[in-house]
């Protein structure tokens, strides 16, 4: 059955600054994020994940590509009917849940700003009763409403921005390392509350992440970033299994990068499995094994071939 596609981003060129202090964040990035699926997209501080987090949510602008929405083309100008489903409806939490709150509103407020913004008859009973709900959807007691944001923990801060997120009732959250600033002993029910979430409400999700271990357990597919490029995406599990590129395995096992001056000649590793073997082509993306992508230089390559020749 054919998957439906509810986010496709299209060779999305994100560019900072100008002229000689023009820096390319992100270069020719391309992944479809199918309706339901939880996507990860992983690599280390700086590679450009949370820019593209910040251009699907019209943060921050892209400078060439497409960002298609449901179809609908969401970057560059858009009609206000769209604007306003695309601000209903993909949300975002963020990483440091110490930062991302406002001090001097209370919780009650925090949580329905958006909403009133979207629903403007809004009656006041009817956003209490949501504020309500939203609280108690994320474990906390609806009498928090009244409290500010440093009266909480961590934890309890980042559950205040999921449900300042799930109030709006989205059909795609971009979480962007929604448990890295949190205790260790509450990442695990942050994680949970995010899984319920989708179960509940068919919610899906792009996962942003620096690091594979986490992304293991809760993504269907991983698309690894390096300096504003993906260099391979596959299903998870055929991701952490049979990682090929470099960088991946470096990711997966913290073993030394590659030597950047390999880099340069960048082609695509193909796997063809009518001969079970692999050749270069020119880098454009094609498959390897169902559904997984990679793109490599020559020399590692040869390495791939001698180690996943089956
Ligand atoms: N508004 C901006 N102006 C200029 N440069 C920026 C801006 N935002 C991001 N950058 C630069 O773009 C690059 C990618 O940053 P980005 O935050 O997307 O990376 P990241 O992979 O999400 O890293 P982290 O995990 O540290 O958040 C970095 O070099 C960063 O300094």
């Amino acid at each position: 059955m054919e998957r439906e596609v509810l986010l496709d981003v299209r060779d999305l060129d994100v560019t900072f600054g100008e002229r000689r202090k023009k820096y390319e964040a992100v270069k020719k990035v391309n992944f479809k994020i199918y309706k339901g699926e939880t996507f990860g997209l992983v690599g280390e501080s700086g590679s450009g994940k949370t820019t593209i987090g910040r251009a699907i949510m019209r943060i921050v602008p892209s400078c060439g590509g497409d960002i298609l929405y449901k179809g609908d083309k969401i970057n560059g100008r858009i009609s206000a009917e769209l604007d306003r489903k695309v601000i209903k409806e993909i949300q975002m939490i963020f990483q440091d849940p110490q930062a991302s709150l406002n001090e001097r509103a209370k919780v009650d407020y925090i949580i329905s700003e958006g909403l009133m913004n979207m629903e403007k008859g809004l009656g006041e009973k009817e956003r209490k009763k949501r504020v309500d709900q939203a609280l108690l959807d994320v474990g906390l007691l609806p009498e928090f409403a009244s409290r500010f944001p440093h009266e909480f923990s961590g934890g309890q801060r980042q559950r205040i921005g999921i449900a300042r997120s799930l109030i709006m009732n989205p059909d795609f959250i971009i979480a962007d390392e929604p448990i890295s600033a949190l205790d260790v002993s509450v990442r695990a029910q942050v994680l949970n509350l995010l899984g319920d979430m989708k179960k509940k409400r068919q919610i899906t999700y792009l996962f942003i992440a620096h690091d594979l271990s986490v992304m293991r357990f809760i993504t269907d597919r991983i698309a690894v970033i390096r300096k504003g490029e993906i260099v391979e995406m596959a299903e998870t599990e055929e991701l952490i299994t049979h990682a090929l590129h470099p960088y991946t395995r470096a990711l997966l096992s913290a073993i030394p990068m590659p030597d950047p001056k390999h880099e340069k000649e960048k082609k695509l590793l193909v796997y063809d499995p009518s001969v079970h073997d692999y050749s270069w082509e020119k880098a454009s993306w094609r498959e390897i094994r169902p559904e997984h992508y990679v793109l490599a230089n020559r020399k590692e390559a040869e390495e791939y071939k001698k180690l996943y020749k089956d």
